[in-house]
């Protein structure tokens, strides 16, 4: 069974698969740390010498190679932007939108020291609010299943996701 998870950066994509494919002793994919493995680079130093469009054909590159990936599938937040990407998410069997509100996210993000996060993270709250806003009905239209994490730790976030799927 493929899951994929969606949902703004923060929403606990990569931290609630891992945990998700821990459950269900399936395997994991981190898209983003894939792209990682592949241009031998952060995905920072990739943005700044080939940019940001670049960046989104690999992505979309890559989210093809895993659409029968056996496990948990965890894009990075954009993913959703591209109609090619939204046509292939859509055909997938199941995917779960990670919804969170903005305080949240921030919050998390600014505690996030493992990753740095190009987009967002020398931008104003302002600026931020304006990438999120526009991406959340692509999200929830995307997605099968919705479910909100703000005040959930990963693992109930896991544990709700394996009761959609019935254990
Ligand atoms: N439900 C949650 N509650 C609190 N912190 C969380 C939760 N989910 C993720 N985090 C933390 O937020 C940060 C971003 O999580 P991450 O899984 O990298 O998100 P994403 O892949 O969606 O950008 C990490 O430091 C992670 O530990
Ligand atoms: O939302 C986005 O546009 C991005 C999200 C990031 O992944 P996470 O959502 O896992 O942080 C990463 O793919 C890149 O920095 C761009
Ligand atoms: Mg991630």
């Amino acid at each position: 069974m493929t899951i994929v998870l969606i949902g703004f950066m923060g929403a606990g994509k990569t931290t609630v698969g891992k945990i998700l494919a821990q459950k269900t002793s399936s395997k994991q994919v981190d898209l983003d740390k894939y792209i990682v493995d592949k241009i031998n680079m952060p995905i920072s130093e990739y943005f700044d010498k080939y940019g940001v469009e670049a960046f989104r054909t690999l992505e979309t590159q890559i989210l093809k190679e895993h659409v029968n990936f056996p496990g948990i599938v965890s894009p990075g937040g954009g993913v959703i932007l591209k109609e090619e990407n939204q046509a292939i998410l859509r055909n997938m069997p199941l995917v779960v939108y990670l919804q969170t509100n903005l305080d949240e996210l921030l919050n998390r993000i600014e505690h996030d020291y493992e990753n740095y996060r190009p987009l967002i993270d020398d931008k104003t709250v302002d600026e931020i609010r304006e990438i999120y806003l526009p991406r959340v009905p692509l999200y929830e239209d995307i997605a099968h299943h919705t479910i909100n994490t703000t005040d959930k730790t990963p693992e109930q976030i896991a544990d709700m996701i394996l009761a959609l799927v019935g254990d």
